[in-house]
């Protein structure tokens, strides 16, 4: 029987840590600053949106919601974004996903100054993040290789990544490399999956299909990391067959409460970072 790691437990002690640097910064007379743009109505990104206000205000961030119809034009988002460049006093710029289909998120993403991507999504961040170089990194593959370092030691270790999204597939896979593990990478196309996942020390799936991953796919003994966020039936599940792999795996992240509230917290730890260099 797994533990069941609780991501909203770990989450709530890294951000005491933070909370304890910026009563730091304030008192140098610091206010860490984050700007948050949401566009349209949909309901998922309302709410990871508040639960990012709620996290600024208990750290003692100064965040701001900027709203905006689903209607708003490129250009606009890309004007909006030059001003909170300038702005001296934000320290962290963050773009709701995903954006109305009339606008470009890579456009987007790359407009936002690189000093200033809380989300790590810029492609310089991406770039000194794949050189193993200090950076500003995205939130959820930090959030994950967090959890997995409460559990164990990554160095040697087999990871097998299932999914190849910008933000969590694709840069998940790196920053395990850096830490020495030994990464394989797996996705839609992949010939035989199971017997891919089978030899995975740490299994990170997120691909976002409920139930792909079933026990017999997982090593026994392994560190399983479900990143998925699936609607069934009303409930919130992930990829991983949770029940069944729970008997089988060393530890589990479960959906929800395991993940998710780290994706928060590295966001409000990277917002910390960049008030912090001045
Ligand atoms: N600009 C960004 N957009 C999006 C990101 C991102 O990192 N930056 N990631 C996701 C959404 N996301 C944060 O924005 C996010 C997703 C899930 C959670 C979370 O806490 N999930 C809970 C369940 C929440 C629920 O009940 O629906 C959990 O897993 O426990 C937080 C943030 C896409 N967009």
């Amino acid at each position: 029987m797994a533990v069941v790691i609780d991501g909203k437990q770990v989450a709530a002690s890294y951000r005491e840590t933070l909370k304890e640097r910026v009563t730091e910064l304030r008192a140098r007379g610091i206010v860490p600053k984050l700007k948050v743009v949401l566009i349209g109505d949909d309901p998922a990104s309302h709410s990871y949106v508040r639960g990012k206000e709620r996290a600024a205000q208990e750290i003692g961030i100064d965040s701001q919601v900027l709203r905006f119809d689903e209607t708003i034009s490129e250009k606009e988002l890309l004007d909006l974004i030059d001003l909170m460049n300038e702005d001296e006093e934000v320290h962290g710029i963050l773009v709701q996903l995903p954006l109305p289909k009339q606008i470009d998120e890579s456009r987007v993403i790359m407009r936002i100054s690189p000093e200033k991507d809380v989300d790590g999504f810029h492609p310089e961040n991406v770039g000194k993040m794949m050189l193993g170089l200090d950076t500003l990194l995205p939130c959820t593959p930090h959030g994950i290789l967090h959890l997995a370092k409460t559990q164990t030691e990554i160095a040697g270790k087999h990871v097998v990544v299932v999914g190849r999204s910008q933000i969590v597939g694709k840069p998940v896979g790196m920053l395990f490399l850096n830490e020495s593990a030994t990464v394989t990478y797996c996705h839609s196309k992949t010939d035989d999956l199971g017997a891919m996942t089978r030899q995975a020390d740490i299994l990170i799936v997120a691909v976002g299909r409920a139930g792909l991953v079933t026990a017999d796919m997982v090593k026994p003994g392994a560190l399983v990391i479900d990143v998925g966020v699936n609607r069934v039936e009303g409930r919130l599940v992930g990829d991983v067959d949770y029940e069944a792999v729970k008997e089988k795996a060393s530890a589990i992240t479960p959906v929800p409460g395991g993940v998710g509230p780290m994706t928060i917290t590295m966001l409000m730890h990277n917002t910390v970072e960049v008030a912090s260099r001045g």
